[in-house]
């Protein structure tokens, strides 16, 4: 049945959209993945985001329709207006045609760096997708074991934390109960009202699928008022942009070569970079785990997130690589090799996403302790 609509009106018919954010590593896809097997979420569309140059966790979902979008043209709250808008008016329109299933919520996983602000003020203000979807919530994973440093580097996982409405403290599992609660006294200064709740082994300890859906219209009132001001700031960025797109010719010639108008800047920290690391023969499992345990121990501080699948050798399924910082976290197998997308040549691809970390200095380990030097150009 319908929702009833705003100020007791029409019944509410636009799509609930739940944004699933949280800083890399977090616990997202995994927490995705859980909510997927729920019956409470079968009828979801999923857009999954990813930071880096080769996606993998769309291929970590396991929901394979046409209702599941990678969104891979760059980190969602740079290219929303762009991928975004397009993604869900292309969903709207082709359930509309009867293309695809029908689906009566969406969910999207930000990257790990993304700035809800602009994914929020789309969803409330481009005229199309405000008149069809509706933000549901802005949900946040919060690493129970890495969160307070986060906190302390990045300005992403603040504005993470200070927009949600729901913050998820996963990992509980591996935290002791000093960490939780000096986690959840910092997260209660950020953002005071949204409920935290403890999420263990992927898993939230209370709620079921409530835990993420339901969370009512979007209102930054209640919470701190700088997530008014980000979000004043975005309608400021947004106004200025289409300004200056009005303004600009998409490309004109100069000197018989095409120019095009500079991209809007990045929003990330730029000392934040990220690399493929690619290997063309199959690696040797004990050799790699040697090489990935030293490159984390000497460079955990710089690494904030490494994940990947590997052609071990003797093993015919895709080997997952997970890491935060200087943690590995069990490795687990795919089903079966990608049937398409960069991975779909059986070459082991590792992403790090680092703070100035030269990829030679991480070259050079895995080659010295695999045995095999990896691909001069990552694809
Ligand atoms: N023990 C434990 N491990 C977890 C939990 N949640 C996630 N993990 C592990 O943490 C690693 C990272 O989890 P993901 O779900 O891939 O994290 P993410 O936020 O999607 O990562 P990015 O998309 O790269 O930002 C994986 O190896 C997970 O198995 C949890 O609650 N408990």
């Amino acid at each position: 049945m319908a929702a009833e609509g705003p100020a007791g009106g029409a019944p509410e018919r636009r799509i609930p959209v739940t944004v699933l954010t949280g800083f890399l590593g977090a616990g997202k896809t995994t927490l995705l993945n859980w909510l997927l097997a729920q019956p409470g979420a079968d009828g979801a569309a999923v857009l999954i985001n990813e930071f880096g140059e080769v996606g993998v966790d769309h291929l970590l979902v396991e929901k394979v329709d046409e209702t599941l979008v990678l969104l891979d043209s760059g980190c969602l709250c740079c290219s929303v207006q762009g991928d975004l808008v397009r993604a869900l008016k292309d969903l709207f329109m082709r359930a509309l045609r009867r293309e695809i299933r029908p689906f009566s919520r969406v969910l999207i996983e930000t990257t790990g760096l993304a700035d809800p602000a602009p994914v929020i003020h789309t969803l409330m203000e481009e005229p199309f997708i405000a008149e069809r979807y509706r933000c549901d919530g802005v949900v946040t994973a919060v690493d129970a074991t890495h969160a307070l440093d986060q906190l302390g580097a990045q300005r992403e996982a603040v504005r993470q934390v200070a927009m949600a409405d729901r913050l998820l403290l996963t990992k509980c599992d591996l935290a002791d109960a000093d960490a939780r609660a000096a986690l959840a006294a910092r997260l209660a200064e950020l953002n005071p009202a949204a409920p935290q709740i403890e999420v263990h082994g992927g898993v939230p300890a209370a709620g079921g699928v409530d835990a993420l859906f339901g969370c009512g219209l979007y209102d930054a009132a209640g919470k701190l008022p700088d997530v008014a001001a980000w979000l004043g700031e975005e309608k400021v960025r947004r106004q200025e942009a289409e300004r200056a797109a009005r303004a600009a010719p998409m490309a004109w010639r100069k000197g018989g070569a095409v120019v095009r108008p500079a991209a809007p800047p990045s929003r990330h920290d730029d000392s934040v970079t990220s690399y493929v690391i690619r290997f063309d023969e199959p690696l040797q499992w004990y050799g790699f785990a040697d090489a990935l345990g030293l490159i984390l121990q000497v460079y955990g501080e710089r690494i904030l997130r490494v994940k990947g699948l590997l052609d071990v050798a003797g093993d015919p399924l895709p080997r997952v690589v997970q890491c935060v910082q200087h943690v590995a976290y069990p490795p687990s197998s795919l089903p079966a090799w990608p049937r398409s997308g960069p991975c779909s040549d059986r070459r082991s691809r590792l992403v790090f996403i680092v703070r100035e970390l030269p990829k030679s200095e991480v070259e050079v380990i895995l080659a010295s302790l695999t045995g095999q030097a990896p691909a001069a150009e990552a694809a």
